[in-house]
This record gives C-alpha cells, structure tokens and sequence, in this order.
C-alpha cells in the first residue's frame, strides 16, 4: 500500500449508531434553492435550457449582476412547516439542504460574508427554520455544501501562482470556518454532503480536506461526511490512492444509479445516489417543458432499485423564489408517499438481499430478518415469477404483503429454482411479495432422478 496521511481514515462500513441511523433512513428529499430560484433559466427574456443553478454561466452573467440578486431574494410563500410536512407525507427520513450553492449565497446569517439572507429583503435565517420544521416530524437534515465558490473574490479554480496559492489558503480558511459555525450553530445535523470539490484548487489540498472532515468530527461526534469532500495526498477523489473509500459513503451515483447486475460492488460500502425530477434540473426552472419530466412511478423504481443495491436515494426538489413547489412535485411526493404508507417497510431499514437480480423487479431485505420483499415492476405474461436462491436457502412461503396472508404458490423446479405463480392482470404500482424462507438443502424430487 502507498503511504498517506490524507487517504481514509479507516475501511469497510461504519456500524456506530449514527452511520445506522443514516443508513435505515434509505429516502430522503434533496432541496436545491437560492438566488438561482428568481430568474429560474431565464435571463433577458432568453431561456436557457441547462441547469437552472447555472444560468449564471450560462448566460455569462458578471458576479456583481448575479450578487444583485440578494436584494430580490423574499420568498414571502415560504412556508418551513408546510415543506416539512409534505416530506413526512412522502416518505422521506432524512432532507439534504443547500446551505451555500456555487454562487456563494448562504441560506443561513453567516458571520464570515454579508452574502447571506441576512442581507436580503427575507432577513431570517432559513437553515434555522428548516432545521426546526423538520426535525418537529422525525426528519433528519444534513446540509449540503458547495466548495466552489463564484461569488468569493478568493476562490482559484487552479493553483498557477503564488497569488492564487495565497488567495486559495484564504479561501479555504473562510470555508472551513464557515463549515464550523454551521456545525456548531445547528447542533442537529447529522451529515455534511460536500460538491464543488472537482477543481485542481481542491485536488492540490487534500490536507484540507481531510483537516474538515476531522474538525466536523470533532464538533459533531457521529457526523457524516459524503466521499465527494475528500482527496488525499496525490489529489485522488472519492477513493484513494490505495483504492479505499474516504469519507462515510460514496456519493458518486449524480443522476444516475448502479447497475443492479454489474455494479454489485456498491454492497460492500454505504452509498447514496441523488436524482432530479427532470432531465436535469437542480435548481427552480421557470419551463419544465424543455425536458422529461420524470413520473411518480419512474422515480419510485428508482428508489426500490436503490434500495436492493443497499444504497439511500435522495429526490431533488426544487423550490420557486417565492418558496413553492410545483403541481408536479406535489404529485410526486402525495404519490410516492401513498405507497411509502403501504410499503414503507420493505424500503426503511431494508438492505441488499444478495439474490440474483431476476427480471420481474428487486428484492429488499429487513435488516437482521428472514424476510425477504419482492417489489414487482414487470409482470411476466406467463405470471410465473423465477426465484433463484443461494445454496442453503428453502422457499416455504409467499403472499401479497396487502393479501392478508392469501399464499400464492410457490413451485419447486429445481435446486435453488422456483416459480411464483401470480395473477396476470393490470397493475397500476409495484406489488409486495413477502417470501418466507428457511436454511436447508434441496432435496426435491429431480435429487433422486439425478442419482
Ligand atoms: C457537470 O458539472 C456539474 C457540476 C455541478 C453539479 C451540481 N451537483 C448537483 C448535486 C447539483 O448541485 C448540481 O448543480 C452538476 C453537474
């Protein structure tokens, strides 16, 4: 192994109460917002059809233009409560918050910049009421953190100078001080989730990062810190130079998910995938049009599978600039919610089943149980559903888990195979299959044809 002293700190999966805790939670709600929510992609009558939160870019907007926007910043709709309320509805555990996005402007009164809500016409402190509202319903809330920084005249993207050497380490001081006024300031948040961390300005400080990871630590005994904060000694990100993951779960998977049969390798660590509701968008677009919008059924797919492959999944919600959700969002979480109060229990707490991935849909498994969840997607026409199990693993039972016990049957058709004969009909969402099953060693009939 090479030698570091800023690579990971140690291997394999925390299994301390926390790191539980995070990992049970499974579903949570990703909440994009900040100034990038008025002009919502449009600027100058033009609209722009690439990621809301960077039409500041996209449209070649100067840093004191898009600063300006602070004194527009007064979402009189705001509602914390009401947010957090939907969120239980939905089914969610945990809510990842933008606290400072690329552009620098903080959702909180930071005392290290005046480009902060405090100076907006809104005044309040927004983390604050989040924090509040949500925790009030059994919500965890971690913050999410940009590194990049556009508003900030001591932000490098690359270290070609000693001026951009000594304008970078200020940088990172404002930031690092920055981070600990938010984990000393909201005592209740339960994980950090860093992005903007991309730049050779970030690569060439991995000293830095692992300097915040331990301070965060230190401040906040149990909190979490995503991979995409770290780099270690050679600039190496997510993974370390050894190969070994840094920080507490690996936040890779942006808009996308593993592959349930060739990216297995995702079970042996703690990971986490975020997704937007439209093609990609972060932040508040004023024109859903411009792209897919994804449907109640498509994102609920996304966190079952998420869930079989032992990962949490993170839905992005994207409030306008006077604090609102859209119909659709609204949908969504009203949707995925009445079936999270149904089968809730095959996602929470639920993990990797180690079986292999059949075709009809994905296997959940309650943590430290027998019980074993087939969520159905794909009906097959023929309404045999194929189980193979591992060696040592005996099928005895299997029913709706709305059937009230109604079994279905269960045929043996060979070692370790079985067919699950369901009714083939028109189903509107994804059917729970609870399976019961023993240790054992077939021992069917086709044992004796073969001696
Ligand atoms: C292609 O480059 C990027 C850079 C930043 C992002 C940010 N990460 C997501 C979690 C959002 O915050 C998005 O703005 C996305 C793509």
């Amino acid at each position: 192994a090479i030698p570091l002293k800023y690579g990971a700190q140690y291997t394999g999966k925390r299994s301390d109460e926390a790191m539980n805790k995070w990992r049970s939670n499974r579903f949570g709600q990703f909440i994009h917002w900040g100034l990038y929510a008025i002009p919502g992609g449009v600027w100058n009558g033009k609209t722009y059809n690439y990621a809301a939160e960077f039409l500041k870019s996209s449209a070649h907007i100067p840093t004191p233009v898009w600063d300006s926007l602070m004194y527009q910043f007064n979402p009189v709709k705001f509602d914390a409560k009401a947010w957090a309320k939907m969120a239980k509805k939905m089914g969610v555990k945990y809510m990842t918050i933008t606290t400072k996005h690329h552009e620098g402007f903080c959702l909180w009164p930071s005392e290290y910049t005046n480009f902060t809500v405090a100076n907006s016409p809104y005044k309040k402190d927004i983390i604050k009421q989040l924090v509040e509202a949500y925790n009030a319903e059994g919500i965890d809330v971690n913050f999410y953190y940009s590194v990049l920084d556009w508003h900030h005249p001591d932000w490098r993207y690359d270290i070609k100078t000693p001026e951009d050497s000594v304008a970078m380490s200020r940088y990172l001081t404002f930031a690092y001080n920055q981070l600990k006024e938010l984990a000393t300031n909201y005592p209740t948040v339960k994980a950090f989730w860093f992005d903007g961390t991309w730049d050779n300005s970030v690569k060439l400080n991995g000293k830095w990062t692992y300097e915040v990871e331990k301070m965060l630590k230190e401040v906040r005994p149990g909190v979490i810190v995503n991979s995409r904060l770290r780099a270690d000694d050679y600039g190496k990100r997510h993974k370390d130079s050894n190969g070994q993951l840094m920080g507490d779960y690996e936040s890779g998977y942006e808009r996308r998910l593993p592959d349930p049969v060739t990216d297995l390798a995702v079970t042996k660590w703690d990971w986490e995938a975020c997704m937007t509701i439209p093609e990609n968008q972060w932040g508040y677009h004023k024109d859903w049009s411009i792209s897919h919008v994804k449907s109640p059924l498509e994102l609920l797919e996304m966190l079952v599978h998420t869930t079989s492959m032992g990962g949490n999944f993170l839905l992005n919600f994207g409030p306008s600039g006077e604090g609102t959700f859209r119909p659709q969002e609204l949908n969504i979480a009203n949707t995925i919610g009445a079936w999270m109060s149904k089968y809730g229990n095959v996602i929470w707490d639920c993990d990797y089943a180690g079986m292999k991935k059949e075709d009809w849909g994905y296997y959940t498994k309650k943590k430290g149980s027998n019980q074993l969840n087939m969520v159905v997607f794909n009906v097959p026409v023929s309404g045999l559903l194929r189980v193979n199990t591992p060696k040592g693993m005996i099928l005895e039972k299997a029913a709706f888990l709305d059937s009230k016990g109604v079994s279905l049957k269960v045929e043996e058709i060979a070692a370790n195979q079985y067919l699950i004969h369901i009714p083939v009909k028109q189903y509107t969402s994804p059917q729970v299959i609870q399976v019961d099953y023993r240790e054992g060693n077939a021992k069917g009939s086709y044992e004796k044809a073969k001696t």
